[in-house]
C-alpha cells in the first residue's frame, strides 16, 4: 500500500449520496488536485436536496422488504437517478460546470458476507439511481455503483470513505477518529502519518447513528417530526443504564471489525423490540430518547475500546449526528481523554464529508487509483472503485 505519485490537474467534480436516513440527495461541487498524500478538495458549493415525501415513502418501503414488482424497482431506480441528475444540474448554477460525477446512489439492500446467508460467499449490496441515467440526463461523465468492486473480491463494500478520510484528515501528531453519525455511524481510526501508517488504519460501522432516534421521534411524534433538533428532547430525559448495557450485549456490538451493517438490522423491527424491552420500565418519551442517544455513544465508545490498537487524541464528528449537542456531550462524557470536535474545526465539512468523498472516489477512478482500504472493507486488496457512464455527447471510439 504505497502512496502513489501521480501527475494531476485540477478537476471540477460532484459528489451526489443519499445516506441510510433517506432525508435527501447531498450534492456537494468541488475543485480537486493532487492524488493521496498531496490531495487537496475546495468546497465550492454543498446542498441537500430533499426527496419528495412520495418518493421517500416508497425507498423505506423498499429498504424495510415490502414486495415490489421488477418494474416499480426499475421506476423507482430511475426516479432516484432523475433526482440525483437534478440535484447535479442545480448545484452548478452560479458556477463552472463540473466534468465527472461520483454518484453512491441510494442504498436500499446491505448484506455482508455470511450474513443471514451462511453459503453464500459474497456479500450483497444494492445502491439505486442508476448512473447511466445520472450521466444521460446531465451530459456529464458519471462514475457510482462503487460498492460492487470490493464486494466482488470478497470484501464488505463498505465503508468505503475511509480511504478519503486517510488523506483528507490525517495527521502528523494527532491520533485521530472520524466518526460519522449518520442513520448508521462509522469510524476511521487514523495514526499519526508515518511508517506503514496507511496500513494501520482502521474502520468499520460502529452501528446506530440516528437511525433509532429518528424512528423512535417519528413513532411518539405520530409522524409530526422526523428528528429531535440539536437533542434537545432528548435532553430533557434521563437514560435509563440496565437498557443500555443490556441493549450493548447484541452481538453485532461484539463482532469484530471489519463490519458493516445497516437499517436491515438498526432499523424498524430493531425499534420495535427496544421499545419492547423498554415497556417494564415505563420510561416517558425524553427518557426513551436519552437511553436511544446512550446506546448510539456507548456503541461507539464500546468499539474503540474493544477495537482500536490505541485511543486517539481526538474524535472528528461528521454527518447529522454531529448537530446533536446532547449526543456529542454525551460522548465526550464516555471518552473524557479524549477531544471531541467535529470535522469542521479541522476545515473540512461536517455535512457534506460523504458526498465529498464519493467526488474524490470519482476522481481516483478516473486517475486509476484504488478506492477501498482493505483494512476497513476486509478486500484481500486494493482497488478501482466505480463503474463509469459516458454521456450521449461522448464519442466513445
Ligand atoms: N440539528 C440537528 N440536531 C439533531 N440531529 C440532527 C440535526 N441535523 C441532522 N440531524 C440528524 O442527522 C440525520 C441525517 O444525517 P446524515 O445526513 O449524515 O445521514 P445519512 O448520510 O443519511 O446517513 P449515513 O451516513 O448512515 O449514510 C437526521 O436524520 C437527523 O437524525
Ligand atoms: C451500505 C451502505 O450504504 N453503507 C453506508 C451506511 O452509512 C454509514 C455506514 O453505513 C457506511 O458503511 C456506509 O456509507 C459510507 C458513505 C461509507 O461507505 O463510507
Amino acid at each position: 500500500m504505497h502512496p502513489t505519485k501521480t501527475v494531476t490537474v485540477p478537476t471540477r467534480v460532484i459528489g451526489l449520496i443519499s445516506g441510510t436516513s433517506v432525508d435527501g440527495i447531498d450534492a456537494a461541487l468541488v475543485e480537486i488536485s493532487g492524488s493521496d498524500l498531496d490531495l487537496q478538495v475546495g468546497l465550492i458549493a454543498g446542498q441537500t436536496y430533499p426527496y419528495t415525501a412520495e418518493l421517500r415513502e416508497k425507498i423505506l418501503a423498499v429498504g424495510a422488504g415490502v414486495a415490489i414488482s421488477m418494474a416499480e424497482l426499475a421506476a423507482i431506480d430511475d426516479a432516484i437517478a432523475s433526482a440525483f441528475a437534478a440535484a447535479a444540474k442545480n448545484i452548478q448554477i452560479g458556477y463552472q460546470p463540473a466534468s465527472l460525477i461520483g454518484s453512491h446512489g441510494q442504498t436500499v439492500y446491505h448484506r455482508p458476507a455470511h450474513t443471514d446467508a451462511p453459503n453464500i460467499a459474497l456479500g450483497y449490496s444494492m445502491q439505486l439511481g442508476r448512473g447511466a441515467l445520472i450521466a444521460h440526463l446531465t451530459g456529464i461523465t458519471t462514475v457510482s455503483n462503487f460498492r460492487i468492486a470490493d464486494i466482488n473480491v470478497g470484501g464488505h463494500g463498505a465503508p468505503l470513505v475511509p480511504r478519503v478520510d486517510a488523506f483528507l484528515l490525517s495527521d502528523s501528531d494527532q491520533v485521530r477518529c472520524i466518526q460519522n453519525i449518520g442513520g448508521i455511524g462509522n469510524v476511521t481510526y487514523i495514526p499519526t502519518r508515518g511508517d506503514h501508517w496507511l496500513s494501520q488504519i482502521r474502520a468499520w460501522d460502529t452501528g446506530p447513528g440516528n437511525s433509532l432516534l429518528d424512528l423512535a421521534v417519528e413513532y411518539l411524534t405520530d409522524g409530526g417530526q422526523s428528528y429531535d433538533e440539536n437533542g434537545n428532547w432528548a435532553a430533557s430525559g434521563v437514560p435509563c443504564y440496565s437498557l443500555v448495557e443490556q441493549w450493548l450485549q447484541q452481538d453485532y456490538f461484539h463482532l469484530p471489525p471489519p463490519k458493516s451493517t445497516g437499517r436491515e438490522l438498526f432499523g424498524v423491527a430493531y425499534l420495535q423490540q427496544c421499545l419492547k424491552d423498554a415497556a417494564p420500565y415505563q420510561l416517558n418519551p425524553a427518557d426513551l430518547l436519552a437511553t436511544l442517544t446512550e446506546l448510539t455513544v456507548g456503541s461507539i465508545a464500546h468499539s474503540y475500546r474493544s477495537f482500536l490498537p490505541q485511543m486517539p487524541q481526538q474524535v472528528l464528528l461528521c454527518g447529522g449526528g454531529s448537530r446533536n449537542l446532547y449526543l456529542k456531550q454525551r460522548l465526550q462524557l464516555l471518552l473524557p481523554s479524549v477531544s471531541v470536535l467535529t470535522t469542521d474545526q479541522v476545515g473540512l465539512n461536517a455535512d457534506f464529508k460523504e458526498a465529498i468523498a464519493f467526488a474524490v472516489l470519482a476522481y481516483w477512478r478516473q486517475l486509476g487509483l484504488p478506492g477501498n482500504l482493505p483494512s476497513a472493507t476486509g478486500a484481500p486488496g486494493e482497488i478501482l472503485l466505480g463503474e463509469i457512464h459516458f454521456p450521449p455527447n461522448v464519442k466513445l471510439c
